[in-house]
């Protein structure tokens, strides 16, 4: 499945495949290994370290303002639900750090952000060293170099800001691939676990959706609380049973469907999204059990019910201020929260009041570009090492080697 948003100031139409599967005669959904799973993160990673910054005044202009807007508003009721004043949090692809307002309201005591598009990395690498100058691959963006400033309260594209007040972290690197628990050993356990529009770029195997949960499950404590948002495979495939051919969409969004999709009526009919119901059994391996999940319309109507986020909805302007600002989301934006849906785990066990919540002497209260950790999965990093050994490097660790090549990348 391929989707965009129609912006101004997007790369254009991007589209990481999602998962793909197979539905066998018994309507059981099963994964399919696919050998590109590498190149799709590759592709999500670059699509998102391409993405300019926006000033406030270019953000305001966006068609889909208002969508960012209630986007903002469901991510910060999840946040204000289910965050303690003092909790740990791990964001799983936090991105530009977009949600680090959201958790110090909450009052929280430690942040680790973990994001695979790094903009401090500009990394050439070859499958080869004869290969080198030929195939290279580059790893570089802009995402957590952005969330590094932001963090810190450099003057950004939107405004300085006070400093927050909690310690951090930043990560680069693939959270749906890497063993997380062996990185963050010393900082776990966490309160609370953030995926947001995320989760569903782990689904691309079988293997990366378990990696994706088993590092969840490791580094919650028993009671810990997983919150996160993503695309609601049912109303997407209820949308593709309803269009004419294999794309559909609005004004601002459009779904287009790979030629393998064409027999839609076939119960052999492969998608490239997370059917929930699997999701949550999967989950359950883990020991994470379902709390709720909503699509973004119910979820809309039941927390507009309670007149603090009510309130909230009025704050970010969503649907206008309720005074002279009228604008609010068109049909076609709210049709596209309607192709998404939030979800909430509880990591199984009673919690152990004893035990102090996590070490935070790792995180700081100004972040270094040194200070962003690099983890590279094994592929990779024998790469690098064939890659320096080729230069003379090879003896270099790791972080200086990465460094290095940096210079190259340029
Ligand atoms: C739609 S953005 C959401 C960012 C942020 N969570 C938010 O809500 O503002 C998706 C993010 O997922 C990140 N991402 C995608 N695949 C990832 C992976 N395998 N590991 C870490 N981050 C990933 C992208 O780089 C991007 O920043």
């Amino acid at each position: 499945m391929k989707r965009g948003y129609q912006e101004s100031s997007s790369s254009g139409s991007f589209g990481p495949p999602h998962s793909k599967f197979k539905y066998n005669p018994e309507g059981d959904a099963q994964f399919l290994e696919d050998d590109n799973t590498k190149i799709f993160a590759k592709k999500v990673a670059d699509h998102y370290s391409a993405r300019t910054n926006q000033t406030l005044e270019e953000r305001e202009a966006s068609p889909i303002i208002h969508l960012k807007k209630l986007n903002n508003w469901i991510k910060s009721v999840l946040i204000q639900l289910y965050a303690k004043r003092g909790d740990a949090v791990l964001d799983l692809a936090c991105g530009k750090g977009g949600d680090l307002i959201k958790w110090d309201k909450a009052r929280i005591g430690y942040y680790v952000g973990i994001d695979i598009a790094d903009g401090s990395l500009c990394v050439v690498l070859a499958p080869s060293p004869k290969k080198c100058m030929q195939e290279p691959l580059v790893i570089c963006g802009v995402v957590i170099e952005d969330c590094r400033r932001r963090y810190n309260g450099d003057a950004d594209h939107h405004q300085r800001r006070k400093k927050f007040s909690f310690p951090a972290r930043l990560i680069c690197g693939d959270c749906f691939e890497v063993r997380l628990d062996k990185v963050l050993a010393e900082d776990a356990p966490f309160d609370v676990c953030s995926c947001q529009f995320a989760m569903h770029y782990s689904w691309s195997t079988e293997a990366r959706a378990r990696r994706a949960l088993a590092n969840v499950s490791a580094l919650l404590r028993p009671g810990g609380i997983f919150i996160g948002t993503m695309p609601d495979a049912n109303v997407i495939v209820k949308k593709l049973r309803e269009a004419e051919g294999l794309q559909f969409g609005n004004s601002v969004y459009w779904i287009r469907f790979d030629e393998e999709f064409e027999n839609k009526d076939a119960v052999d009919c492969p998608e490239w999204i997370v059917p929930f119901h699997v999701f949550k059994t999967l989950a359950e391996e883990y020991g994470l059990e379902l709390v709720f999940v909503k699509n973004s319309h119910v979820f809309v109507d039941e927390y507009m019910k309670k007149p603090e986020f009510v309130e909230l909805m009025r704050r970010l302007g969503a649907l206008g201020d309720g005074k002279e600002d009228q604008s609010t989301l068109s049909p076609d934006e709210w049709e596209v929260a309607y192709l998404y849906l939030a979800f909430v785990l509880r990591k199984r066990g009673q919690p152990d009041q004893a035990r102090i919540s996590s070490k935070r002497d790792k995180g700081k209260m100004n972040l270094s570009k040194e200070d962003i950790i690099i983890t590279l999965t094994l592929p990779v990093q024998i790469r690098i090492r064939y890659f320096l050994a080729a230069y003379g490097h090879a003896d270099h660790p790791l972080g200086v080697c990465v460094l290095n090549l940096g210079i190259i990348g340029d």
